[in-house]
């Protein structure tokens, strides 16, 4: 099974309260700043067990901080209190009488991106906030109907997860989205990203008097909102938001609101479409919308904020810090949305075909007489090298649809025995034959290891491996859950090194400078951190342990 456990789907409820907002133009980010910000090796960040005994120099009050934008004076009543209205996925839907629903379909269609737990949070018609969340795959967290039919509603926002942050698969605390309430009222968040000064945040948080329910980077953002002493909510969250180092597609939900915000760098997707009844939608991928017939609009802008009032539907946007330049991880694009997305404004199948047919230029095989997909993320970059060299293109390895990603399954034992179940090849097609196997990555080489057995075991005559990105030798730091340094297997062999310990006859990587090509001008646009080390967000240096930390 793709997700090992599936615990009893967890319910929260409160009650919460209500904002009003302006309406503000985000401004698109500026090609003409489009540069590396850093450029370093990646320090590791402190593992979470080692949070306990660390503490910040000298915890010191935060500066205020000036939000670049102007509130309307609607945006909060007077009282002080608002008024009870309010390499992860992240969905959310307003304005449809069935938006758990709808939320539940979207994430099923999301699944790939996390296979670990999903959720989703209701705002009922009666002001209240209701999650559900829980262990497992969506079908498997919403078997039982009556959990869907516990949360009904005008407005939803739901989370499918596989862990950058804190505890893995094991721990149902760590399955968002998070319901929390505070003195404002209720508010949920569905976070796709990963913060990279996490650790420092949640230090200074706790020294401070925060404490945490688990053990997520997502769960420091709704403390920086609730300790932010701006108003409203908008400011709140853009106050946390400026403390943020990392990355961040974020849907936040009130009693009467939906926030959509995409971190200044733009690291994950995050787009905007609209139903036919008016209903508007945010997935992290367009091909959630296309089932649930909504249009795609347009992406969230990297540094926006979009606001969604259900009371009128009024839409409002509004810049959340200063733009930087644009740095969209291509990885997105290489491996982990669907191929039917449309993922910052590139159709993920035209650009996988575009590498395919590059890497044949770049890296032909001469002698072969068949190319191969590995299925299913290889599939387009495989077609694109056929075309391009005008050899023939068959399915000579046919994926089990009843597993799950083996790039995400947490442990290497099960790893390994992912790859064998999931594919197996047509003998028909390989026997006697020298074929290109055409794969998206190589990250440890479990995959392409065990493919090159199965197809020699099948009768290969010859193995050439292409893989349509360049070697990856750094880890991401940035929401996908990339190994540490050591097991790259591209960080410890040069491409002959890989090359034999995967056992193939010749294997050819996607150079940097071909990627870069295929995107132009854009390639500037992009975070290719895995296979450059170009860090756009430098990474904090680990905080030093104190003796004041053992005290308690
Ligand atoms: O070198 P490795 O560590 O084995 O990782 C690389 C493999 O993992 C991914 O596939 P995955 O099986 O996760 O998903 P997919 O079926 O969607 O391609 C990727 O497409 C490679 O095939
Ligand atoms: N892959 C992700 O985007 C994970 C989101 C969040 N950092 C978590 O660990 O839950
Ligand atoms: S480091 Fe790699 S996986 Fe991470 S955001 Fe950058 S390109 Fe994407
Ligand atoms: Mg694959």
């Amino acid at each position: 099974m793709a997700a090992a456990t599936t615990a009893a789907p967890t319910t929260t409820t409160a009650s919460s309260r209500l904002l009003l907002l302006p309406r503000a133009a985000a401004t698109a980010p500026s090609p003409a700043n489009h540069h590396l910000l850093s450029r370093h090796a990646a320090p590791s960040l402190l593992p979470l067990r080692h949070r306990a005994v660390r503490a910040v120099p000298a915890p010191r009050a935060w500066p205020d901080s000036v939000t670049p934008f102007n509130f309307g004076d609607d945006d909060e009543d007077d009282t002080g209190d608002d008024h009870p209205r309010e390499e992860c996925g992240v969905f959310g839907v307003v304005g449809d009488p069935e938006a758990s629903s709808l939320c539940y379909l979207g994430l099923q269609k999301l699944q790939h991106r996390g296979e670990e737990g999903a959720g989703i949070c209701a705002a009922g018609d009666d002001g209240a906030l209701k999650s559900v969340t829980g262990l497992g795959l969506v079908g498997e967290v919403f078997r039982d109907k009556a959990r869907l039919e516990s949360l009904p509603g005008h407005a939803a926002i739901g989370h499918v997860r596989y862990s950058t942050s804190g505890a893995n698969e094991a721990d149902p605390k760590n399955v968002q989205p998070f319901l929390a309430g505070y003195r404002f009222g209720q508010l949920a968040v569905a976070h796709n990203g990963n913060l990279v000064n996490y650790t420092a945040l949640r230090t200074r948080l706790e020294t401070q008097g925060s404490i945490f329910n688990n053990t997520s980077d997502t769960e420091v953002i709704l403390h920086l909102i609730a300790t932010s002493l701006s108003r409203p909510l908008l400011a709140r969250i853009c106050d946390a938001c400026e403390r943020l180092a990392g990355a961040y597609s974020l849907l936040f939900l009130t009693a009467d609101k939906l926030f959509a915000v995409r971190d200044p760098f733009g690291f994950r997707p995050l787009v905007m479409g609209r139903r036919p009844n008016g209903a508007v939608v945010f997935a992290s991928e367009t091909c959630a919308l296309d089932l649930i017939d909504a249009v795609y609009e347009r992406e969230v802008a990297p540094g926006e904020v979009i606001v969604v009032d259900r009371r009128d539907m009024s839409v409002s946007s509004a810049c959340l810090v200063p733009h930087r330049p644009r740095k969209s991880c291509v990885f997105e694009h290489i491996y982990f949305a669907l191929p039917n997305s449309i993922v910052f404004g590139h159709a993920v199948h035209e650009r996988r075909t575009a590498y395919g047919r590059a890497l044949a230029e770049e890296s032909p095989a001469p002698t072969a007489d068949v190319v191969i997909p590995v299925p299913d993320s290889g599939f387009y970059a495989a077609l694109g090298f056929a075309q391009a060299s005008g050899l023939e293109f068959q399915q000579g390895l046919i994926r089990s649809h009843y597993t799950g990603r083996s790039f995400i399954q947490p442990t290497q034992a099960i790893r390994d025995l992912a790859v064998k179940l999931k594919l197996a090849p047509v003998r028909g097609v390989i026997k006697g034959k020298s074929v290109v196997v055409v794969d998206d990555s190589i990250v440890r080489g479990t995959t392409s290891s065990k493919i090159v057995r199965l197809l020699r075991d099948a009768g290969a005559r010859e193995v050439h491996m292409r893989i349509s990105s360049p070697p990856v030798v750094g880890r991401c730091h940035y929401g996908i859950d990339t190994p540490s340094e050591g097991e790259l297997i591209s960080n410890k062999f040069d491409t002959e090194g890989v090359r034999k310990m995967i056992g193939c006859d010749s294997l050819g990587f996607l150079s940097i400078d071909k990627l870069h090509s295929i995107y132009g001008e854009e390639a500037d646009e992009l975070c290719d951190a895995c296979f450059t080390r170009n860090y756009p967000v430098p990474l904090p240096e680990p905080v030093p342990e104190l003796v004041s930390a053992f005290e308690d």
